[in-house]
């Protein structure tokens, strides 16, 4: 999906909702386990229930990937179940030497057909090129994550002067463009997305951090906002583990229905969508 087909979305939905398929088997209600393939019902339920009001879907893979051969083939049929006009993001955090990359770049854009990858910036620009090298795909790179320990790096200053989530944000905006690559910077960070928003008004941010980890939908998007949104919130747990019976899939909906209402009063505010 490119970018103009990405905000007609936001637009004609009014929403910049992504919900996390962070599917686990201990937390699935258990009227599903015992079915073939407990995630993909699960997926497929909370994907008929939330679709009206997402633009994208993100299955953390470490989810399915922790579960084998059949983990991935759960993640194989969730990702052609989702419709084909909303993104997908591989939350993978993948970055490798170039020849390792390529092949991670392989497995989600060509053996399966994801829109975007999360990588880690880390290893620098060889690590990074082999996925930009797929036309009409996306990285959405690390810049400034929502976990504590985000503190550890990220925030630490250069002797340039600058934190090191600047230099990642400035040195790596020049590998892509607003076109293919997007960031990563999380909702917990409310007082530092606007100074992220300064260093590159026009890339898309993946928002991960409101709902279960506390961050406010309404300051990422007062600080984080631009004219197209520039914006995909996210949120997982808050969402999919939102009921725990059988009518999980109606409390996932009523959850997603709130916060798509939440983002188009954010949306007349703050962007011209
Ligand atoms: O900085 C980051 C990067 C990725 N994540 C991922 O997003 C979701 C958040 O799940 P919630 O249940 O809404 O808290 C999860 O897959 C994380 O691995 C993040 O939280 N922060």
């Amino acid at each position: 999906m490119n970018r103009q087909e990405l905000i007609q979305q936001i637009k004609a939905k009014q929403s910049f909702l992504c919900v996390g398929l962070d599917t686990d088997l201990q937390k699935i209600p258990s009227h599903l386990h015992g079915a073939k393939d407990p995630i993909f019902e699960f997926n497929k339920e909370i994907i008929d229930q939330t679709a009206d009001f997402a633009v994208a879907y993100k299955p953390n893979i470490a989810f399915y990937e922790a579960l084998g051969p059949r983990g991935w083939e759960s993640l194989a049929k969730t990702l052609e179940y989702i419709p084909k006009d909303i993104f997908t993001i591989a939350d993978a955090k993948r970055g490798d030497i170039g020849n390792t990359s390529g092949l991670y770049a392989k497995a989600f854009f060509e053996t399966m057909d994801f829109d975007s990858i999360t990588v880690a910036p880390y290893m620098g620009v060889d690590s990074v090129g082999p996925f930009l090298e797929y036309a009409g795909k996306w990285v959405i790179l690390l810049a400034l994550t929502s976990n504590e320990g985000s503190h550890d790096f990220q925030v630490t200053t250069l002797q340039n002067g600058k934190p090191l989530y600047q230099e990642v944000l400035e040195k790596s905006s020049q590998w892509g463009s607003p076109d293919n690559m997007m960031y990563v910077v999380g909702a917990t960070r409310g007082e530092k997305i606007g100074a992220v928003r300064k260093i590159v008004p026009d890339h898309f941010f993946l928002v991960p951090g409101v709902g279960a980890q506390g961050g406010s939908l309404q300051e990422v998007a007062k600080y984080g906002m631009n004219k197209n949104c520039g914006l995909l919130v996210n949120s997982s747990r808050g969402i999919i583990y939102a009921g725990k019976d059988k009518d999980f899939g109606k409390a996932a909906r009523q959850e997603a229905k709130i916060l798509q209402a939440e983002m188009a009063d954010l949306l007349a505010l703050y962007s011209e969508l």
